[in-house]
């Protein structure tokens, strides 16, 4: 076990979902391996995994697993309800797990979510699961030519750039690569594939600079590694095949990444979490037996009405958050085609999902940075009263 973390003795947060303040909230480098960890200090399951209040012992399961290894690997000893229970829309998952029951746990969960069969994320899932029958393949076929374009084009404009020593072709070459490494988004939830590793190519990891700062001593935690955080530089190799100076090709290709950091910047100031709106954790919440996880992923996302209607534009700017929230495994392209279910079941439950407008949310971004006060009032009452029946 990872040792108890020293560094998070200033917690000023209080939750009013009522969860613990997270071990290495504080660690100055923030990344998934770290958070992890954390997770794994607080959770502390050992060697097994928690899904709802059951412990189950996954070890001879994780190299078999469907959705790639990685998953299990990484979540071993914590609490992984809401990442199983979003991550299957099929019931199998649910029936193999009494495989691996080791005993029922005798803490309650540190989450406040419950998935109830008739609440409403696990009634729009039933839903869902039947209307994916019927709905078209050719949008996710569409969103992999779309992904394949974009990192062409980077790829392509990055090596002209440095062989004509050309700064436009160089811009270009920035705008695709902000567009490929959002679009990735829309492959790194599900099983293991290739287009997931789209995103390297940006070189946003800090992985490098955590391990730099481990390697001198100066942060506790040895950072991880991967193969694919080399990913991104492998293009200088053409680039300087055809430019011959390492200087300019340098200077190249740092630019490109300051074009695609901007780009990347812009539309992360547009997209779904940070608007005075939506709950955050610290504002005043619903009581507990309203916190339905899929309910709560609504309070938490505002998405833009204007980009909605066309599939490029939701693949490259986190489009339809809200739903790829509660289906993060589903191709973006598909999304738009729940929307009957979605407002269906919104209106049958009660919820609302936040909806405004690209410069609305741009607005939204600031004012909320800008917050310093909780908010008092609740979200809204659900017009579903939910029930006692119980999580399956
Ligand atoms: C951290 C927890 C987990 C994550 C993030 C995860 C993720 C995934 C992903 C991304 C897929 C591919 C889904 C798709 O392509 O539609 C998948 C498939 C699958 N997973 Fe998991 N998984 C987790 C835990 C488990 C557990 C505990 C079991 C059962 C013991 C399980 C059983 C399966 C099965 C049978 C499939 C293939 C069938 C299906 O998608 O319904 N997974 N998982």
């Amino acid at each position: 076990m990872a040792p108890k973390d020293e560094m998070d003795d200033a917690k000023p947060f209080k939750s009013t979902l009522g969860m613990r303040y997270p071990s290495l909230r504080e660690y100055p480098i923030k990344t998934g391996d770290v958070w992890m960890e954390g997770k794994k200090i607080d959770d502390d399951y050992r060697d097994l995994w928690r899904i709802h209040d059951g412990l189950y012992d996954l070890s001879s399961f994780v190299k078999s697993h469907p959705g790639g290894s990685d998953w299990l690997e990484w979540t071993q000893g914590t609490d992984i309800t809401e990442a199983f229970e979003a991550h299957h829309i099929y019931t199998g998952p649910q029936k193999l797990l009494q495989k691996f029951f080791v005993k029922k746990a005798t803490t309650p969960r540190d989450a406040p979510f419950h998935f109830k069969e008739d609440g409403f994320y696990k009634t729009i899932k039933r839903e869902v699961r039947e209307a994916l029958k019927d709905i078209p393949k050719w949008p996710a076929m569409l969103s992999n030519l779309y992904a394949d374009f974009l990192l062409t084009g980077y790829l392509v404009c990055a090596v002209l750039s440095a062989a004509w020593n050309n700064y436009w072709i160089a811009t270009l070459a920035g705008l695709f690569l902000g567009l490929v490494t959002i679009a990735s988004h829309n492959y790194i939830h599900r099983k293991a594939n290739f287009r997931m590793y789209y995103l390297n190519f940006s070189t946003m990891s800090w992985r490098m600079v955590h391990k730099a700062l481990w390697k001198i001593g100066l942060v506790p935690y040895k950072a991880p590694m991967y193969w694919d955080d080399f990913l991104g530089y492998i293009v200088l190799i053409p680039m300087y095949w055809f430019n011959g100076s390492l200087q300019q090709v340098l200077l190249m290709f740092f630019y490109i990444l300051l074009i695609a950091g901007i780009h990347f910047g812009i539309i992360g100031i547009n997209a779904a979490h940070r608007d005075p709106e939506i709950f955050l954790d610290g504002d005043a919440s619903r009581p507990l037996p309203e916190l339905d996880w899929g309910v709560y992923q609504l309070d938490s996302v505002v998405d833009r009405s204007d980009i909605s209607k066309f599939q490029f534009l939701v693949l490259t700017s986190f489009g339809d958050h809200a739903l790829h929230h509660l289906f993060p495994t589903l191709d973006h392209g598909l999304l738009r085609y729940l929307y009957p279910i979605f407002n269906r079941n919104c209106e049958k439950f009660g919820v609302n999902l936040l909806i405004k407008t690209h410069w609305e949310v741009m607005k939204g971004h600031f004012t909320q940075l800008l917050r310093t006060e909780p908010k008092t009032t609740p979200p809204k009452p659900l017009k579903l009263a939910p029930t006692n029946k119980k999580e399956e």
